[in-house]
């Protein structure tokens, strides 16, 4: 098969084997344009789902004007910082394969932790919400408007594939019903998912297009060279990425200590205590605790609504007056969208420590009563 897996999608150190070529050509092009491909890429820990999704992304992307992205790795976002689960559009090709880059979502729910774990009940409510969404605007009555018509969508998934892990991943594959999954297997075939459609317990269901293909780097004993992640650090880089957009990018902020140090004099929008709910995702707070267990957390801006609160954004609770009855909030979501926020939802994603400990700078997320003088 030709592949439209072009060199300039070789980034530096990204290595496309040539079946992961033909796979992502295969969802692109092996389907009439009408309903558009919906692909669920799934695999172990490190095989390589994230980055077959870009490849996918990008080979879709010469066909189709514009591809959604359905993110369900919390820990391992795409586009948004940790704990967000989200629908983004994309309609240009990235060139670096190797690195995220953050985007708006077109729809985000904010989950609050960094694994499905502790609430899978929730976590599969919000991505089947996120689906029917993508299916309202982008499959039924055409795509609703006409440049809506024929947009694919590619779904990322965890590595979490044992257990309850497994569990989720097939009730999600079953809701969405793909047009292609993509499994991504490694040598170590104990911890791949099972072979074919694994989620089918019923013969006479309609079986999607399985496409199998192995991890991209193997050594001279055919076995998957798997990189290991410092996924700390790198949910840490995504949070500072996010709130690095409260500055104008052609502000010099190149450093940890100069982000730190920004934000700190950065002045805070003041919410009114009054104007808000604040709910906490994942555990109960007594009520006199609640502003305690705030200040200096990262929290989720959200919409309430009757089904599930829209997510504008995060931002970091700089300081609370509790003389005056008002939050100081940093945040990037611009201000239009904040008018509309109306719910605090806190969790456990937390500033990164590196942000709090910089050198010769007292941190003001850990004393009280401070704000800063610009
Ligand atoms: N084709 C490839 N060429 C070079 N490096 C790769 C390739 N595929 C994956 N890697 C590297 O392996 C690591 C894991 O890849 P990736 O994040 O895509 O896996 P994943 O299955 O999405 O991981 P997780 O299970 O944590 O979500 C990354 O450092 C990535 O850059």
């Amino acid at each position: 098969m030709a592949s439209f897996v072009d060199d300039e999608f070789q980034s530096a150190n990204i290595f496309i084997p040539e079946e992961w070529s033909d796979a992502a050509d295969s969802v692109a092009y092996d389907s009439n344009t009408s309903p558009p491909p919906v692909a669920f890429v799934c695999g172990p820990k490190n095989s390589g789902k994230t980055t077959f999704s870009r490849v996918l992304v990008n080979v879709l992307l010469q066909r189709y004007k514009k591809v959604a992205y359905l993110d369900t790795d919390v820990g391992q976002t795409e586009f948004t910082p940790p704990g967000l689960l989200s629908l983004t559009t994309i309609d240009k090709i990235t060139s670096d394969l190797s690195i995220p880059c953050l985007k708006t979502p077109e729809r985000c729910f904010f989950f609050g932790d960094i694994s499905s774990k502790r609430d899978p009940k929730t976590y599969l409510a919000y991505i089947f919400a996120l689906y029917d969404y993508y299916r309202r605007t982008y499959l039924l009555s055409n795509g609703g408007s006409p440049g809506n018509a024929g947009v694919p969508l590619v779904i990322n998934t965890t590595g979490w594939v044992k257990g309850i892990g497994y569990d989720i991943l097939v009730d999600i594959i079953k809701y969405i019903s793909p047009t292609h999954v993509v499994k991504i297997c490694i040598s170590s075939v104990s911890k791949n998912l099972p072979a074919g459609a694994f989620w089918l317990d019923d013969d006479n269901s309609d079986v999607p297009t399985v496409i199998e293909v192995n991890s991209a780097r193997r050594d001279s004993f055919n076995r998957s060279v798997l990189v290991q992640k410092d996924a700390r650090l790198l949910r840490d880089l995504r949070v500072m990425a996010y709130f690095r957009q409260c500055f104008p990018s052609d502000m010099k902020i190149t450093t940890i200590k100069e982000l730190s140090r920004a934000l700190a004099a950065h002045p805070p929008y003041e919410i009114p205590i009054s104007s808000i709910k604040i709910k906490h995702l994942h555990c109960e707070v007594p009520k006199n605790e609640v502003l305690y267990s705030l200040n200096a957390t990262i929290v989720g801006l959200a919409v309430d609504s009757e089904n599930f609160p829209d997510c504008m954004g995060l931002g970091i609770v700089r300081a609370i007056d509790t003389l005056k009855h008002v939050l100081y909030v940093l945040t990037p979501v611009p201000k239009s969208s904040l008018q509309k926020v109306d719910l605090l939802l806190q969790g456990f994603v937390e500033i990164p420590t590196c942000l709090l400990q910089v050198q010769g700078c007292i941190s003001p997320y850990m004393s009280a009563d401070v704000l800063p003088s610009a």
